[in-house]
């Protein structure tokens, strides 16, 4: 009996998130090992849609690069990075298209399918969604890879609207029609901003942002703007995680009311954040 109770009290508080959430956008932003465990990708799968079926909009945009590193390794390609960023010649363009677009985002659609729900895989190339300028790091050329100048919601809104969820692969087109890979924290950060989103959350591999990276126990739960860009010139904040929080400060400044960093190691880790007081992960705040 008291297993029942506390079940039904456990319900009962996501009263007030599904209330205030109802027909607000959310954008999640989904990689690291949440992607490549099939257990926890159910997990995360579920807990979307549940967040649909309660009445928000979510928003899926993927990433990849561990498989995208796996299939060019198979090719004797060695994967390059700087900053967080994957140095992208023509044949890697090809590669990160293909798994991206292809195999990642269609595999999710299928998921999507299979728990009877409307899913709809685009990259940012359909309906012009994303358009980019080719990025310099420091002035070096890092191939195709682009910086976001716009998203067009148009196509978005139209699925939303039809009650599809859409699930974005994080391809852009340059002003000449040509292929860029973009990170994929840069594309959900920057849809979030235009969808004028409740909260964006990330997805990914740490329990968020640590001060030091080999101690769990240096989670920082809530981080400022200015507390982010210290610990990115300290150097604390390194790799794959400087994208992530130019991301979440670009979101905070551009009004997205809340932005997450989760750990999609932890089943149901989105559940928990969006429908429990329990507040997990690092929260950036203005
Ligand atoms: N201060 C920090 N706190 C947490 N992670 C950090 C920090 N600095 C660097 N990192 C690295 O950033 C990684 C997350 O970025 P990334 O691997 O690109 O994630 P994803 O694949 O989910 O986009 C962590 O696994 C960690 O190795
Ligand atoms: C330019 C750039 O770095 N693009 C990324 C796109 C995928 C990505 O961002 O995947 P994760 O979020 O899983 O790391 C890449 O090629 O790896």
């Amino acid at each position: 009996m008291e297993e029942y109770i506390t079940k039904a009290k456990t319900l009962i508080e996501s009263l007030p998130y599904i209330q205030r959430f109802a027909g607000k956008t959310v954008v999640i932003k989904y990689g690291g090992s949440a992607m490549i465990d099939d257990d926890l990708k159910l997990s995360v799968i579920k807990d979307i849609v549940l967040m649909k079926l309660v009445g928000l909009k979510p928003i899926i945009v993927h990433g990849g690069g561990k498989e995208i590193s796996y299939w060019m390794s198979k090719l004797n390609k060695q994967s390059q990075f700087i900053d967080g960023f994957r140095v992208t010649d023509e044949e890697t363009m090809e590669i990160a298209e293909m798994i991206l677009s292809g195999k990642v985002n269609k595999s999710l659609v299928q998921l999507m399918f299979q728990q009877g729900m409307k899913a709809v895989g685009i990259s940012g190339k359909d309906g012009a969604t994303i358009k980019v300028n080719k990025k310099y790091i420091n002035g070096k050329d890092i191939g195709f890879v682009g910086d976001i100048k716009t998203v067009n919601t148009e196509l978005l809104n139209v699925l939303l609207e039809s009650d599809f969820i859409p699930i974005v692969a994080p391809i852009g087109l340059d002003d000449n029609g040509d292929s860029y890979n973009i990170n994929a924290d840069d594309a959900a950060g920057a849809i979030a901003s235009a969808m004028n989103a409740e909260k964006l959350v990330f997805l990914t591999d740490v329990e968020g942002v640590l001060l030091d990276p080999y101690d769990q126990r240096s989670l920082i739960s809530e981080i400022s703007v200015d507390k982010a860009e210290e610990l990115i010139q300290d150097g604390v904040i390194a790799g794959g995680m400087i994208p992530k929080i130019k991301c979440c400060i670009n979101s905070v400044k551009n009004n997205v009311t809340q932005v997450h960093i989760l750990d999609g190691r932890v089943d149901h880790s989105l559940l928990l954040e969006i429908f429990t007081e329990k507040g997990i992960g690092t929260m950036m705040v203005k």
